[in-house]
């Protein structure tokens, strides 16, 4: 790491918000790695043949959470492997869990700088990911999974987006307008941090 604590930014939003398309933009102006946790997840999953890729596939299918010490743990050693100043973590936190498992293992080593919140309505979401479910490849882009994934977005993830608003650390944006509309918000976040 380098010297002062890196800059992170939490990226939460419904499935198909929006999240990963916009992350990339940012790196494209803004100095800042992505980590996409879904993304570090799927390479997990893939390292064939270990019960612990069985069990993330499962929970990707069904919509429900990893482990918060998995979690944790996948991006504290992406975090010092890459040895940046700025991240945007994609993706996390799901839940409180997470929250307090992040806040215990990481919060001293990091910088919260704010909590990007991508908003949009179910059928906005649904009808993105069935649509990316065309060619991703993803086990979770189906209309069975993506029932389950948005209950698991409603009932853990919903509540810490309020847990943020009180800290005055979430800037919620408008997800269902177009790529570029989105981008200009967000980019108007991005110039006025701190
Ligand atoms: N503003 C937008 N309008 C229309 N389509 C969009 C918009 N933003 C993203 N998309 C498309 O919707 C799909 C989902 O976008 P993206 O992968 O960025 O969402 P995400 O929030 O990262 O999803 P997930 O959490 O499920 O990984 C992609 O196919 C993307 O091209
Ligand atoms: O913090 C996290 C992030 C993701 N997961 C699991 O991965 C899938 C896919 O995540 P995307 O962000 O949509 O790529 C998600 O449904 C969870 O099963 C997780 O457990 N914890």
């Amino acid at each position: 790491m380098t010297d002062t604590k890196p800059n992170v930014i939490f990226v939460i939003g419904a499935p198909g918000s929006g999240k990963g398309t916009q992350c990339k933009r940012i790196v494209k102006n803004f100095d800042y790695v992505h980590l996409s946790v879904g993304d570090l997840l799927r390479k997990e999953a893939e390292k064939s043949d270990t019960n612990l890729g069985k069990q993330l596939l499962d929970h990707m299918k069904n919509g429900s959470l990893a482990s918060t010490e998995l979690v944790c743990k996948l991006l504290d050693e992406t975090m010092k492997k890459e040895n940046k100043r700025n991240y945007l973590i994609d993706g996390f936190p799901r839940d409180k869990q997470n929250v307090d498992g992040w806040d215990k293992a990481m919060n001293d080593k990091i910088n919260l700088q704010c909590v990007l919140v991508f908003d949009c309505d179910e059928k906005t979401s649904t009808t993105r990911c069935l649509e990316r479910g065309k060619s991703s490849g993803r086990a979770d882009d189906n209309e069975e999974s993506l029932k389950k994934r948005l209950v698991t977005y409603n009932e853990s993830t919903r509540p810490i987006i309020e847990l943020y608003e009180k800290e005055n650390l979430a800037h919620k944006i408008d997800a269902s307008k177009d790529v570029d509309q989105i981008f200009e918000d967000v980019q108007n976040i991005m110039k006025n941090l701190k």
